[in-house]
């Protein structure tokens, strides 16, 4: 995260900040030892902010009754969010009508109250964090745009022009103000005593997946939510025409965070209520209501009203006569506005396509080389030009001609000499087609990658659901799958099956002796040493506890290689000194080993006898394999050699 040095950019005196009340709760908030009472106080002392402060706190709470009462309000809100709130709210009042430098500080807010309220409501689903200090994060998560607005009118209103032509507002921030507005929003909530775990993520809410966050830590929740909350207000503030062109990308965001299209579409439509009801409060002015999320979800792909809606499409013009060339190259650039491409002749007008992919092609019938029927069904044959919308233009109105030409493949007929209103309105239609063919363009490229997401969360939960996620081994469902699939195929083939099972003797006491936290590290111990022991085809898991399964490999499995390996990882496990720090253990093992016996009906039998094993060597003396065989429980030779390492563990510092 880069934070703007705001002594640096020698501009912290124009910055925009919390005035009268606002700036007396963020000194009174610097202090420590500050009291509910005296908040309570300082708030009372401005009306309007007392007024708003209750007013969220009865959004949020959880009761019927109302919050009528500043102190009561504070201590639900908490002092934080109402010392940010306060900020918030000053700010609104401070900058909220257009000096005439072009910055829409209407729409500005507006977008920033859409952010507060969204990011709250998607920290409902998840409760990463207390919705009152996201609220807060939403409203000022681009205040460095303000700030910008504020130190630079003239420029800045050139910047957010240019910004409109394409070019990302940031990379224009950095190469004409030589700071972004990110980098100075981070730096002037940190100055207002933001705490990181928000200012992070708000730094890289416009991209995300530039943060490094780990997958499912807090500072991840809170940027995708921030990150969310932003394309929802982008949404609700962006043209009708293209609003359509953002829903399955916004449907695909709240799967990420687990909501369902429906809860989703219910979300944003409370989402847009209370924008509304929040922006007479704030008088701020909040767009016109949006129909339900679901109408618009379902609503057909827009059609053009005017020619200006269906302007700048790139047309490719073919026409062999040079005056009509110049006509309608007028007509089409000029007076219709769409970026026109020229040829004289079919052939020259096939190379131009490839290099220009024009949106539609006009071309005259007659034509010398490559006459306009040759042409479409040239570009029909190829893969790219199948997709092109083609008008023919024709003198002669003639029946089985225009059927001659659509056979071809022409979308559509424009008689010659060329009427402007008829053009107009043909092209519309073009406009129209171009419209749904992207969309159908974009829906298939999301599919792809939602595809691919889900792909990759299913591989995730796979995996989660058959492993342990302490010692990442396999867990017990994963080795019992196992254990009856090798069940199964020894059953058919007639093959020995070996099993044990390991279980850490007194455990508890290291649990009890130094903290469960070691207790795990000391199982993640044991396991790494189990997964480097194991005979190559053996599976084991973590049967849970201080318990382990080993199912062998048929080919490994008889009686006596088990038993070697078995006392191998017993003798391993008890020379090994585990060390955590200052902290050095020396642990033991005891295994019981059993064989499958033509008398066992099915696995759990073996499972069973390994268990009588294993408690026959915890009652030997622990530190040692017994092995289950023939309704008999027997020492494993050879006996433990090393020295018995009795309880409770020992703790060497
Ligand atoms: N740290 C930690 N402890 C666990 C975990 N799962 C189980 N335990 C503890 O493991 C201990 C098992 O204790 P016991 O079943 O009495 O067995 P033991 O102390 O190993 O004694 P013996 O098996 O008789 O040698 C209990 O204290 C459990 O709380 C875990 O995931 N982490």
């Amino acid at each position: 995260m880069k934070i703007a040095d705001l002594n640096q950019l020698k501009i912290s005196t124009l910055l925009p900040s919390p005035k009268g009340v606002a700036l007396a709760l963020l000194e009174a908030c610097r202090q420590e030892d500050i009291s509910i009472n005296e908040i309570t106080k300082l708030i009372q002392t401005d009306p309007a902010l007392a007024g708003r402060l209750i007013q969220r706190a009865n959004a949020t709470k959880q009761t019927t009754r109302a919050i009528s009462s500043i102190a009561e309000a504070v201590s639900h809100v908490g002092l934080n969010a109402v010392k940010q709130l306060a900020m918030g709210f000053s700010l609104i009042d401070q900058y909220s009508k257009d000096p005439s430098n072009g910055f829409d500080y209407q729409e500005f807010w507006s977008h920033s109250l859409l952010m507060a309220i969204a990011v709250q409501k998607l920290s409902k689903t998840t409760q990463a964090s207390s919705s009152e200090d996201l609220f807060s994060c939403g409203l000022m998560m681009r205040i460095g745009c303000l700030a910008l607005a504020s130190i630079y009118p003239d420029q800045y209103s050139q910047l957010i022009q240019q910004q409109s032509r394409g070019i990302p507002l940031q990379q224009l921030e950095q190469q004409y103000l030589q700071t972004d507005h990110n980098e100075l929003t981070a730096a002037m909530l940190i100055n207002f005593g933001f705490p990181t775990i928000f200012v992070e993520p708000i730094y890289y809410h416009e991209t995300p997946e530039n943060s490094g966050f780990s997958e499912g830590s807090r500072p991840y929740q809170i940027l995708h939510q921030l990150y969310l909350a932003k394309q929802i207000a982008d949404f609700a503030l962006t043209k009708e025409s293209e609003r359509s062109q953002c829903i399955s990308e916004l449907l695909l965001l709240g799967g990420k965070i687990g909501l369902d299209t429906e809860t989703f579409g219910d979300s944003i439509d409370q989402i847009m209520q209370e924008w509304h009801i929040w922006g007479k409060i704030l008088k701020i002015t909040a767009k016109e209501q949006l129909p339900s999320f679901h109408k618009m979800m379902s609503a057909a792909a827009p059609r053009p009203e005017d020619a200006t809606n269906a302007s700048s499409l790139r047309v490719l013009l073919v026409e062999d006569d040079p005056t009509n060339l110049i006509l309608s190259k007028e007509l089409l650039s000029n007076v219709l506005g769409h970026t026109v491409y020229t040829a004289n002749d079919g052939q020259q007008a096939l190379a131009l396509a490839m290099e220009v992919s024009p949106h539609i092609v006009i071309t005259d019938w007659m034509m010398p080389i490559m006459n306009g029927l040759e042409l479409t069904k040239s570009l029909r044959a190829t893969e790219w030009g199948q997709n092109l919308y083609v008008i023919m233009l024709t003198s002669i109105e003639d029946e089985e001609e225009v059927i001659k030409a659509f056979n071809a493949g022409v979308d559509d007929y424009v008689t010659k000499p060329i009427n402007i209103r008829a053009f107009r309105a043909r092209l519309r239609a073009a406009w129209h087609y171009r419209q749904l063919q992207e969309s159908w363009e974009r829906d298939r490229e999301q599919l792809k990658r939602f595809a691919a997401e889900l792909a990759v969360t299913n591989r995730k939960l796979e995996y989660y659901a058959l492993t342990d996620m302490l010692t990442e081994l396999p867990n017990r469902r994963s080795g019992m799958e196992t254990l009856s699939e090798t069940w199964s195929i020894a059953n058919r083939s007639g093959q020995l099956m070996v099993i044990m099972l390991i279980d850490i003797d007194h455990f508890k006491s290291i649990n009890d002796n130094y903290g469960h936290s070691i207790g795990d590290k000391v199982l993640k111990e044991v396991s790494s040493i189990i997964r480097k022991t194991a005979r190559k085809g053996d599976t084991f898991c973590r049967m849970g506890g201080e318990e382990f399964l080993v199912v062998c490999q048929l080919g490994n499995a008889d009686v006596k290689s088990s038993i070697l390996f078995a006392e191998r990882l017993r003798h391993q496990i008890s020379q090994q000194q585990i060390s955590i720090g200052e902290i050095h253990i020396r642990i033991t093992i005891s295994i019981g080993v059993a064989l499958k016996e033509i008398n066992m009906k099915n696995e759990d039998h073996l499972v069973i006898a390994a268990d009588k094993a294993l408690y026959a060597a915890k009652n030997a003396g622990r530190n040692r394999v017994y092995l289950a065989l023939k309704d008999k429980l027997l020492a494993a030779p050879p006996p433990p050699s090393t020295k018995k390492v009795d309880p409770p563990a020992d703790k060497e510092k």
